[in-house]
């Protein structure tokens, strides 16, 4: 389990409260062990250089990933040390791309119990489960995720479990959450992986998935039983499939502190990438903001979400709905999204097109020379889809096209970082949703952005739960974005970054979390009434003061 420091005393610390002296309980690492229980020379400084050769020292990813899981069981303060100096290396090991692999071989390298499960059995008696969990009162942060939309990975069923612990060692990392204050949750409601139905070893329960009054019957028990046992947590909805994403966000938002990060976090990281990208971009075609045009590629929750988000930025520049409604192309399986074709998914209405009325259109260079995007945006899971010809004819159109290929893990994006330099001829803005390596190209070096939620939900997070927000509005989400945007410091602008370096984000988590808190104010959901009056410096000194340090 992610216990820290199991049986750590706690001592009273005098703390600042709007001025006021106030002793707040600090839990404080136990005492070394006594002499003769480890080696004489064991140093902390140089036993982090041990780890990191012991990990370096792992041909596989994968292998590091084991290394890394079991690192964190045994000293999870060495892991979130690790973790914080090395962010570039490790984050690819605990997050996208390799938990993509963790997870589709969970049921195979699990070793020890880490995180909450609850099953379709435990129906009728969830609230006993999860009184099961040893640090209740210290829980402050849920990611859970039923395991049926993992990366574009499919119904990976219970073996989606490495993803909310994934993401929530990333706001330990990130934004210096409590390690005890986390609760991964994997919800286990069968699964339609025929793979993983018959695979002897498969940890989850061996049935299909539920009806959907079924599921949401068990939801509603979930929900209510979670604000019972643990009164002040924010919960993360993760890699629900799409149309439980969608239904669950707008089901339990208005009851509940949560956001679902596919919708709503990937929606605030594309929007801050995309409004630094714009700035680039209409520095070399001078064509204003208004003007920016946005092709997807994947009209899933991701997709829409991001959709949403842009939609609500250029309404913020003056446009009316319907002006920045027509901004925004859609293109799923089935090719341009437009009224005509016939019916579609609920979410897919609002951006279909009632402006065309050809015959259907599926391929995307066709699409991209009918709209003339200015930005493609990629959510469909398609390695590859942003093939040559998209890209030249990309270019064609855009001095510096904005291309963001945004599937994980990384063998599903939709073009590599070089293809896109090498037919751009090294104009493109990009960011991708798994890393890529910097490029060299006309004697210069291009960094690829990240477009990831995970530059924001840390962030987010801490800001809802030091603002004791009762609900997660649009307007913190929106702050969370716009935080980000503002973050890249003028080394990283000099250097066209679109997105800060990911050694940086513990500032720029503070950064995002103190915005955060303000939206929180405004909206009227903040129920943390000490700190209202403080000053916007004394807000931010504080948000830093609140995060943990391994
Ligand atoms: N970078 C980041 O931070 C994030 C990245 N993602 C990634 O985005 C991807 C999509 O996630 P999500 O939206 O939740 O998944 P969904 O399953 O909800 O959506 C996938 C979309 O892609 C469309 N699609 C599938 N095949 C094609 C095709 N051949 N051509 C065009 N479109 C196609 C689907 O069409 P149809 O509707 O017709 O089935 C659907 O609209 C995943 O890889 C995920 O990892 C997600 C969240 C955050
Ligand atoms: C990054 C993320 O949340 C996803 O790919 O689903
Ligand atoms: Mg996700």
């Amino acid at each position: 389990m992610n216990v820290v420091r199991k049986g750590a005393a706690k001592v009273l610390n005098p703390v600042w409260v709007n001025g006021v002296q106030k002793l707040k309980a600090v839990p404080q690492p136990p005492p070394k062990p006594a002499r003769g229980l480890i080696p004489p020379a064991l140093d902390d400084s140089l036993h982090t250089v041990r780890c990191m050769n012991q990990l370096r020292s792992k041909d596989k990813a994968i292998e590091k990933y084991i290394y890394l899981t079991q690192l964190k069981d045994a000293d999870p303060h060495m892991f979130y040390r690790l973790c914080l100096d090395n962010m570039p290396e490790i984050t690819p090991l605990i997050y996208t791309p390799t938990v993509g692999d963790a997870c589709l071989q969970f049921s195979h390298i699990y070793r020890r119990p880490d995180g909450l499960y609850v099953s379709y059995k435990d129906k009728g008696s969830i609230l006993k489960v999860l009184r099961n969990w040893p640090r209740i009162d210290e829980a402050r942060i849920a990611v859970v995720t039923d395991g049926s939309r993992i990366l574009g990975l499919g119904d990976l069923g219970l073996n989606g479990m490495p993803i909310s612990i994934g993401k929530l060692s990333l706001y330990v990392a990130g934004a210096g959450i409590h390690p005890s204050s986390t609760i991964p949750i994997c919800l286990d409601l069968g699964t339609n992986n025929k793979q993983f139905l018959g695979d002897p070893l498969y940890l989850g329960l061996r049935q299909p998935r539920l009806p959907p009054a079924e599921m949401t019957a068990f939801m509603d028990e979930f929900m209510d039983a979670m604000r019972t046992v643990f009164p002040k947590l924010l919960i993360q909805f993760e890699d629900f499939s799409t149309d439980n994403a969608f239904a669950y966000l707008s089901r339990f938002r208005d009851r509940y502190p949560l956001f679902n990060d596919d919708i709503q976090g990937t929606g605030a990281v594309v929007l801050s990438g995309f409004i630094n990208a714009a700035k680039l971009s209409s520095e070399a075609s001078g064509r204003p903001l208004k003007d920016q045009r946005i092709l997807f590629l994947g009209a899933g929750s991701a997709g829409v979400g991001v959709g949403m988000q842009l939609l609500a930025f250029f309404r913020m520049q003056g446009m009316s709905e319907e002006e920045a409604r027509r901004r925004i192309w859609l293109v799923d399986s089935q090719g341009l999204i437009f009224d005509s074709r016939g019916p579609m998914a609920e979410h897919k209405k609002f951006f279909s097109r009632p402006d065309y009325d050809g015959p259907p259109m599926t391929d995307l260079t066709e699409i991209i020379k009918y709209v003339k995007p200015t930005a493609l945006l990629g959510l469909s899971t398609i390695k590859g889809a942003f093939n040559q010809s998209v890209i030249e004819t990309m270019s064609a159109l855009n001095p510096r096209p904005i291309i963001f290929p945004l599937s994980n893990p990384v063998r599903l994006s939709e073009c590599e970082y070089h293809e896109a330099v090498q037919w751009s001829r090294g104009q493109v803005i990009f960011a991708s949703g798994s890393p890529f390596p910097p490029q060299e190209h006309g004697g210069r070096t291009l960094y690829p952005g990240q477009g990831n939620n995970m530059y924001v939900f840390p962030g987010l997070g801490l800001g809802a739960i030091l603002a004791r927000a009762s609900k997660v509005t649009d307007s913190m989400v929106e702050a969370s974005s716009l935080g980000l945007a503002e973050s890249l410091t003028p080394e990283e602008k000099t250097l066209d970054m679109i997105y800060p370096r990911v050694e940086r984000i513990r500032d720029i988590s503070a950064e995002i979390a103190a915005k955060v808190i303000r939206a929180a104010q405004r909206a009227g959901v903040d129920r943390n009434t000490e700190i209202r009056d403080m000053w916007d410096d004394q807000l931010a000194g504080w948000v830093k003061s609140k995060m943990w340090n391994p």
